[in-house]
């Protein structure tokens, strides 16, 4: 009766809410089937600040347009010589200016050190207190190798590693990365945690993550409102969420967590 006391229980897989279908990709590809996963598209503002309250308060927003338990996370590339910069705000480094620039940008220095962080914060509904995760990977900054389908891959190095993770495959990539240390911990909280989940419609969100057919959501389309310049916002990243990548049940039902 006490234990039983202390559960929560979770009738709706968590929504992890990215517009990042390379985040999405790989989120998949580490948290296999340990939390029940769903994901949705919705362009949550960039924020400026530390990484952890950043990624906070993406979780309390995504948490206020899902309705229910949400995960999300923010990828910062940090280099030693600038004391943590670009940081969060890598993105906009490299949409403008590219990989070449984000390589320029350590030119008058000789310390080409650099790590990927990534936070991860979960946060069960609108009214609770995110909780956050945090993985680094150390490497470093060098000019670009490998494929450039994703960020900035291509010109970081991990320490210990000939190749970029440009370069390594997935499976490599997703043994030793940020965002892998990020979810080991994730998924070790939820392991650990007083969570029980139980979500009827887990096998039709799977059918929905294959159905291609499925039309965007009216949440999918609404769009953070701080991207710095329209034009960017216009330009479609091929690291964006595509409809196929979508998992939306549109229902907006209310948070879905009993406390017993
Ligand atoms: O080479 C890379 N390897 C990675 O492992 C990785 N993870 C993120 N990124 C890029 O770094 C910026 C983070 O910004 P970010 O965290 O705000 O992401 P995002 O806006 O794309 O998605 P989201 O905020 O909707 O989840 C964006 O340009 C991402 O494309 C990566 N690049
Ligand atoms: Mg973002």
């Amino acid at each position: 009766m006490a234990v039983e006391a202390l559960k929560v229980v979770i009738t709706r897989p968590v929504t992890f809410v990215t517009g990042n279908a390379k985040k999405l990709e790989e989120v998949r590809a580490i948290i296999g089937q340990s939390i029940p996963l769903r994901s949705m598209k919705i362009d949550l503002p960039e924020l400026q600040g530390e990484p952890d309250e950043i990624s906070k308060q993406k979780a309390r927003l995504a948490a206020e347009k899902v309705k229910g338990p949400v995960l999300v996370e923010d990828t910062c590339l940090c280099y030693n010589a600038l004391k943590g910069l670009p940081g969060p705000y890598v993105k906009w480094h490299l949409d403008k200016t590219g990989l070449e620039g984000l390589n320029n940008l350590l030119h008058a220095y000789e310390d080409k050190s650099a790590y990927a962080l990534c936070t991860f914060s979960f946060a069960l509904d609108a009214d609770s207190e995110p909780v956050t995760f945090n993985g680094k990977t150390m490497g470093k900054i060098v000019p670009p190798r490998g494929p450039k389908d994703f960020g900035w891959d291509p010109i970081f190095q991990p320490d210990g590693y000939e190749q970029t993770f440009a370069e390594m495959s997935k499976e490599e990539k997703n043994k030793i990365s940020h965002r892998y240390r990020a979810l080991s911990s994730v998924k070790a909280y939820f392991a650990e945690s007083e969570f029980v989940f139980k979500t009827d419609d887990s096998k039709e969100n799977e059918q929905n993550a294959s159905d291609k057919s499925k039309k965007d959501s009216s949440v999918e389309n609404e769009k953070g409102d701080s991207t710095p310049n329209n034009e960017s916002n216009k330009r479609k990243r091929e690291d964006d969420v595509d409809s196929e990548a979508t998992e939306e049940d549109g229902s907006g039902k209310k948070a879905n967590v009993e406390k017993k």
